[in-house]
């Protein structure tokens, strides 16, 4: 395994209000840059608000961020990303915006102007090409999804007893038998 640091990606990043530091990593080894609310926002419990973050970028071709939640925020105060992760394209030219959501079923939560309130996570992404087939190649795991694997006392005590509420196994997990796609 190589000790080479990565080179760092270069971004551009317009600076669209004044009174906020740009992004930055808090410390080496981090994945995230803190994103900071231009604005105040009060959230009631269950509310959502749409906050922008004083920042636009310009990420290379092949590029995506990734607007994550920050877990002290999440742990302590319930606030999360609603769209988690939101994708900001390597396109995008507007301001980031964060869509946070108060989870805590009691307590309001108050954001001021300049708190760190999610992670912004750049990331190179893969273009793919879409080829149509009559049938997928078999794999161990089959159709089994939604927790087949088991492994937690509240999915495993649901499977002795009903289907999970919201899925139904039967008509929706379609079993799609095997290949046809030599040559990609
Ligand atoms: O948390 C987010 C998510 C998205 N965006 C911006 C950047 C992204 O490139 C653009 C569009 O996001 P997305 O594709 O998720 O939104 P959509 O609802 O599918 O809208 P569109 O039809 O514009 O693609 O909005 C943000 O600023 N923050």
């Amino acid at each position: 395994m190589s000790d080479a640091p990565h080179a760092p990606v270069d971004v551009l990043v317009a600076r669209l209000d004044d009174g906020l530091d740009l992004p930055s990593y808090a410390h080496p080894g981090d994945a995230g840059v803190d994103l900071r609310t231009a604005v105040d926002a009060v959230l009631a419990p269950g509310e959502r608000a749409v906050l922008p973050t004083g920042v636009a970028i310009a990420l290379p071709d092949g590029y995506a961020a990734f607007v994550h939640p920050r877990s002290g925020l999440a742990a302590r105060c319930g606030v999360g990303v609603l769209n988690s992760p939101g994708t900001v394209d390597a396109g995008y030219r507007g301001e980031i915006q964060v869509v946070v959501v108060n989870l805590d079923p009691r307590e309001t939560v108050h954001l001021r102007r300049g708190d760190r309130i999610a992670q912004l996570v750049v990331q190179r992404v893969e273009k793919v090409r879409f080829h149509e087939v009559a049938s997928l190649p078999g794999s161990a795991r089959g159709s089994g999804g939604f927790g087949s694997s088991g492994g937690a006392g509240a999915l495993d005590a649901q499977q002795q007893g009903s289907q999970p509420q919201g899925t139904h196994e039967q008509t929706t997990a379609r079993g799609v038998p095997a290949p046809a796609t030599e040559g990609i």
